[in-house]
This record gives structure tokens, sequence and C-alpha cells, in this order.
């Protein structure tokens, strides 16, 4: 089972309830995390289960960083915000870049999120 984590700012988390509500058949086959608030709104607002981290700016990031470390995360959903700055831009930095080192997709955008998604299903 593909694990998966599912992260969005806030001005993207409509676009990502609705992303997650357009796959949930797919989602619901993988073990999902996500970033605190993003977490409660998938749960509120889908049937997915969802394993809960931190918020962001409260450590979220740096937990999810610290799975693609261990090398327990098969890919990551991060619909960022690029039109504003983030108080924890540091931990955003960190965990894309951990990305890299462990060679774990990552889309930051729907259009790549939506690629990823359907390469699970194969
Ligand atoms: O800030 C975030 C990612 O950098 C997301 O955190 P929340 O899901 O808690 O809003």
């Amino acid at each position: 089972m593909s694990r998966l984590a599912l992260i969005a700012h806030d001005e993207k988390k409509a676009a990502l309830i609705e992303f997650a509500t357009r796959y949930e058949s797919t989602l619901t086959d993988c073990d999902l995390v996500a970033t605190g608030t993003t977490g409660k709104r998938l749960q509120e607002e889908t049937e997915l289960e969802i394993e809960r981290k931190e918020s962001g700016p409260y450590g979220g990031d740096l937990m999810i960083g610290a799975e693609v470390a261990a090398d327990e995360l098969d890919g990551i959903v991060f619909l960022r915000d690029p039109l504003r700055a983030q108080p924890h831009e540091p931990d955003i930095s960190a965990l894309l870049r951990i990305c890299d080192v462990h060679d774990v997709a990552l889309a930051t955008n729907l259009a790549s999120a939506e690629l990823l998604v359907e390469g699970l299903l194969e």
C-alpha cells in the first residue's frame, strides 16, 4: 500500500479537498498522512482516513520530512501558495529538499498531483 502525504497552504486547501474528492476511490487504497489543519479539513469534508501530524507552522512539515528521511513515504502532494510568504519557510524548504535527497515523488501543483496519483494506480 502506498503511503502518501497531503498538505496545502490555506489558499490552496479548497483545491486540495476538491482533488482528494475527485481521486477518493484511489486515495482510499492509500495510507494517508497530512499536516494538522489540512488533515482536519480532509477528515471533515471527505470519507478518507487520515493520520494527522502537527500543523505546518508548528512542525508538521518537519514531521512529514522525517518520514521521508526514514523512507516511509512514497509521495507527497503539497499544494503551496506561491503568492504569499509563510512564517515557516525554512521548514518548507527542508521538506522539499529532503524529498530530493531521497527521490520521493513531490507534486506542488494540481497538474503534477494528478500525474502522481494516476501513477500510483499503475
Ligand atoms: O503550513 C502548511 C504547510 O507548510 C500546512 O499546515 P496545515 O495543514 O496545518 O495548515
